[in-house]
């Protein structure tokens, strides 16, 4: 792979556009924000009152290597989320903070359900975020920022609601919400107890992903592609469970990883996040540098910026530095995230074209 022309920091790397498909609002919000939400809105549960001791806990909490644990943390943010003031705030400082890190096109996910304990129809927290996100745009274009958000609504994988989510989805799908997935703990909650969610989307020609191979393995990457028709799968690094490497260093695909790469299926792939949850050891041994080199639709997301204490050009840094990738690797990256997003085609185009390719040009090798 290829070596760096401009020298890669933290600072050029922001300054490269970057695509990011997989980011949860209620994992993204600024340490400072959840404390104002809080004293604002009498939640009176955070494990601190300062906010630099308050972004270290959710760092550290989440360092848990869990799922199960992982996902405590965000009792805290969803806590401080129970307004549309509050959704409005925390959407469109996600934006600015995403478009002042160099990210051009963004999909962030969040679930509406969590978000109605003080008495929020599920239609008015859905809307909340999307004036939050245009909000953002218009902040971001002030600063001379360009950004185009995609939202995705999540139903949690626990709770039994994912048709109503769904619905809700294709009823919002021309008012920004590009599409649908199902989070929350993996193991024991196959993605196939959702299947009349997934039929009603494929019938309304509606995009989804599924959180699938991250904690739980194979079975369930097979039974969201196979059974429930999911076009991404977020984290998917359990694939490599169906990859054999001999000791001469051959590789041999199963036949669902084969699958899986043959029709591209992109892997929303979050390399701190599955580190802390011990989906991956630690970045080195993270399957992503397999994946890659195989050539899988591999996409590089936050997943959690606030738990993970991480942003697009982080995460960058970190592989560039693990696998010693360079601007062309990275490019290569976010031209696959700009392919697999849930975005009309032409406007996919547009953006590789004339956004992300030129954006990289000073940096890549003709
Ligand atoms: O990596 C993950 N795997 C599964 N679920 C997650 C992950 N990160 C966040 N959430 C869950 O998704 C909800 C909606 O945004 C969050 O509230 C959290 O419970
Ligand atoms: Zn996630």
């Amino acid at each position: 792979m290829t070596s760096e022309t401009p020298s890669m920091t933290l600072e050029s790397l922001r300054t490269v556009p970057k695509v990011l498909l997989h980011d949860h609002l209620d994992g993204g919000l600024r340490p400072r924000t959840v404390l104002e939400l809080a004293e604002a809105h009498g939640y009176s549960g955070l494990p601190s009152s300062e906010v630099d001791e308050l972004g270290k806990w959710f760092r550290e909490a989440a360092d848990s290597g869990s799922l199960e644990s992982y996902l405590e943390t965000f009792a805290h943010t969803c806590g401080v989320m129970q307004t549309e003031d509050a959704l409005v705030r925390v959407a469109a400082e996600a934006v600015e903070d995403l478009a002042a890190d160099g990210v051009v096109y963004a999909e962030v996910r969040y679930a509406p359900e969590l978000f109605v304990e003080r008495g929020l129809s599920l239609e008015a927290v859905v809307e909340a975020v999307q004036a939050g996100f245009a909000e953002g745009e218009r902040r971001a274009a002030k600063r001379g920022k360009f950004i185009r958000m995609g939202t995705l609504l999540c139903a949690m994988r626990q709770h039994a609601r994912a048709l109503e989510i769904a619905e809700l989805a294709v009823r919002y799908r021309d008012g920004g919400v590009v599409g649908f997935d199902i989070a929350g703990p993996e193991a024991g909650f196959p993605p196939t107890r959702n299947l009349d969610a997934f039929e009603y989307l494929r019938t309304n020609n509606a995009h989804f992903t599924i959180h699938a191979g991250e904690a739980f393995g194979l079975a369930s990457i097979w039974e969201a592609i196979q059974h429930c028709g999911a076009e991404r799968l977020g984290h998917g690094v359990r694939i490599v469970d169906d990859i054999e490497t001999g000791p001469d260093g051959t590789v041999r695909l199963g036949r669902l990883a084969a699958y899986v790469r043959d029709r591209r299926i992109p892997l929303e792939i979050c390399p701190s996040s599955n580190v802390q949850t011990g989906a991956a050891a630690s970045i080195a041994e993270h399957p992503i540098g397999l994946l890659a080199r195989l050539h899988f639709r591999v996409t590089v997301n936050t997943d959690n910026r606030l738990m993970s204490g991480c942003s697009m050009s982080s995460e960058f840094a970190a592989l560039a530095e693990t696998f010693g990738y360079g601007w062309d690797d990275l490019q290569w990256f976010t031209i696959n995230a700009m392919k697999s997003a849930f975005l009309d085609f032409d406007q996919r185009l547009d953006l590789i074209n004339n956004v992300i390719k030129p954006g990289y040009a000073p940096f890549v090798s003709a």
